[in-house]
């Protein structure tokens, strides 16, 4: 059945809720086949008080996953990995537990721990302190295996950023080639990408860009601008840079098979249910939602210093919406920012 058409002003009331919520600024872009659907709020730069715009480039976070996994499942089509073959045979040092398969990193379900957890327990003086670091994956496995997995291997959901540090280590390892090679080569050139990048560890940003802002503990002190970081901490976890016109032509593609063959598009969209409603999922370095109209949509989320980031497209990839808010350590904004899915794919704004 056709979707109904999506519902731009709600879009907008929900940007709008987002900036009395604290955010600087917001993006939401919607692509149908040949129309799209622009609505953008507020400011990208708050000192020069520049306009927010739908074209300017973002940090994705954790979007950057699903990039990571489409490349690892070229691999396991290419007969280089396989997906239920220890995680061990394919990395330069061992984990601590043999039991952990490829398919748990992609999946969440590894049980190994995130050092995330510990490097950002306080927000600004965590992020100060890795803002221009640069780690080897190695460091930053070695930061989450001092600590015991929180479950057994496959025995439980548990996300984890160390699941995709550990699978761009594989990927390096496997191929001796860089992770941005491959996002390049695989993804960003075939799909004409052009403002999609993975310049780890540079820290800015080209282009025309929103600027991001990280608040602090103390909700009482100003925003911290955070636009210029390595992400090194995240690496092939997070720390892609794209657009919303590119984040919508990827998850559209990735959706409609033009990035894995069947077999291996299956396999990422096989969702197990992460929450006790059943209406949120995870398959292979894929999220799955079930909006308040019945309809799941794809895609992934990201969180990272002064960016959210909410990236779906329908399951046979026609309709594909990315929204952006420019600010971070804020869950009201990050939830209130998630009612775009609704106003973009439902056409109501949620009850
Ligand atoms: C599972 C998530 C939410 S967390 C994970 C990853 N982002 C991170 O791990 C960064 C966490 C710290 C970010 C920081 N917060 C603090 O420092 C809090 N003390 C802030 O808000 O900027 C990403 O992206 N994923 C999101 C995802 O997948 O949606």
């Amino acid at each position: 059945p056709a979707l109904p058409a999506p519902d731009v002003a709600a879009v907008a009331a929900v940007h709008r809720t987002a900036l009395s919520q604290g955010a600087p600024g917001a993006l939401t872009r919607i692509d149908e086949g040949r129309r799209s659907y622009r609505v953008a709020t507020g400011e990208a730069d708050t000192a020069a008080h520049t306009p927010m715009d739908t074209g300017r480039r973002f940090r994705v976070g954790s979007v950057s996953k699903t990039f990571t996994s489409v490349v690892l499942l070229q691999l396991v089509a290419e007969g280089k990995v396989d997906l239920d073959a220890p995680a061990n045979r394919y990395l330069p040092e061992p984990l601590p537990d043999e039991r952990i398969t490829v398919r748990h990193l992609l999946s969440h379900r590894s049980g190994l721990y995130d050092y995330t957890n510990d490097m950002f327990y306080n927000t600004v003086p965590g992020f100060e302190a890795v803002r221009n670091k640069v780690f080897s994956y190695q460091e930053l496995i070695d930061l989450s295996t001092v600590k015991p997995l929180n479950n057994a291997p496959g025995a439980a959901y548990s996300y984890s950023n160390t699941n995709f540090v550990a699978l761009g280590a594989i990927i390096e390892h496997v191929t001796g080639t860089p992770v941005a090679t491959h996002y390049r080569q695989r993804i960003f050139t075939p799909l004409g990408l052009k403002h999609t990048s993975y310049v780890h560890p540079r820290t800015t940003i080209s282009g025309t860009y929103a600027r991001g802002y990280l608040r602090q503990d103390d909700t009482t002190l100003p925003l911290v601008d955070s636009t210029e970081q390595t992400v090194s901490w995240a690496q092939s976890a997070g720390a892609v840079i794209s657009n919303a016109k590119d984040l919508n032509r990827f998850f559209s593609a990735l959706l409609s098979g033009k990035l894995l063959p069947e077999e291996q598009l299956r396999e990422m969209t096989t969702m197990v249910p992460v929450t006790a409603d059943g209406k949120q999922s995870y398959g292979l370095g894929l999220r799955g939602r079930t909006l308040s109209c019945g309809t799941t949509v794809y895609g992934h989320t990201g969180t990272v210093q002064g960016y959210y980031t909410y990236a779906f497209t329908t399951s046979d990839g026609r309709r594909s919406m990315a929204s952006l808010a420019n600010t971070s350590n804020n869950g009201t904004v990050n939830t209130t920012l998630g009612a775009t899915l609704d106003a973009s794919f439902c056409g109501t704004d949620p009850a």
